[in-house]
């Protein structure tokens, strides 16, 4: 059988969208997620991003990332899927129901309240999740964020000093993280400007990674280093994030239809 997919993107970070709200979509598995993301053998993305009917909201989004793991959130992918179904809609996904409406290219997102005891991120031990007393090499003295996905954010001089190529995965498998983490490294560019590299979870380096821009903006927030409404500029282009103490962030920016196609669902499974 063929399955229809669309290939979309958030600032660079790409997905290909199933819809089973329209078309036949069998049981995915992280094999065939993994085979499908493939950049050289599959049709290639940084996630897999299946929509499907739900009881409580307008529709549901499931994620997979790269590696063929199901995770609780994406930023990128929310405005992306936003745009596609074009009018308010409330989006039921593993992390939690995201309200977004589709703006001019792209969306704006209520992606919910941020967690940080050390229970939600989730780390195996007890930490002070604002300022926590662990370092890999010039990284030290991070800050951790759940945003239906869990975050460790560091602040460096210069981000694209920092070899996170090697330091991602290291700080990803790290043991304080029972469930992995997406890896962020931040500068302070001034008090409504963040620069941001992410080492994604599952995926790698990525172009841009909206929950990142979320967990790194709160934390400096949270820090006293910026403005309750910044900019977070990430290698594929910039993100405006939005947050008080207490409540949820408002996520907003640009997102892409790139191509719509179809593959044979058994050279994949
Ligand atoms: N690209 C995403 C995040 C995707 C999930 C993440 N890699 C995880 O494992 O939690 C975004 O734009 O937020």
């Amino acid at each position: 059988m063929r399955v229809p997919f669309i290939k979309m993107h958030g600032l660079g970070n790409d997905f290909v969208v199933l819809d089973a709200r329209v078309d036949d979509v069998p049981e995915l598995t992280g094999e065939t997620v993994r085979r499908l993301a493939d950049r050289f053998t599959g049709i290639g993305c940084d996630q897999l991003i299946l929509l499907a009917p739900s009881a409580d909201a307008d529709f549901a989004m499931r994620i997979f990332n790269h590696d063929g793991g199901e995770v609780g959130a994406c930023g990128n992918a929310t405005r992306a899927v936003a745009m596609l179904h074009g009018k308010e809609a409330r989006i039921a996904t593993a992390g939690g129901l995201l309200l977004a409406s589709p703006t001019q290219g792209g969306a704006s997102v209520d992606m919910g309240v941020p967690r940080f005891d050390w229970e939600a991120i989730p780390l195996a031990y007890p930490m002070d999740t604002l300022s926590m007393p662990v370092a890999w090499d010039m990284l030290e003295n991070p800050g951790a964020v759940n945003v239906g996905n869990p975050h460790v954010i560091f602040f460096a001089d210069d981000t694209d000093a920092v070899p996170l190529d090697r330091l991602g995965p290291e700080i990803e498998n790290d043991p304080l993280f029972p469930e992995r983490v997406n890896v962020n490294v931040a500068t302070i560019v001034a008090p409504d400007h963040i620069r941001l590299r992410v080492w994604e979870r599952g995926a790698g380096l990525t172009l841009a990674c909206g929950t990142g821009a979320c967990a790194t903006a709160v934390h400096a927030m949270r820090r006293r280093l910026v403005e309750p409404k910044v900019t977070v500029t990430l290698p594929g282009g910039d993100l405006r994030i939005e947050w008080s103490e207490g409540g949820s962030i408002r996520m907003t920016g640009p997102a892409t239809e790139s191509f719509r196609g179809s593959f044979e669902w058994a050279d994949y499974a």
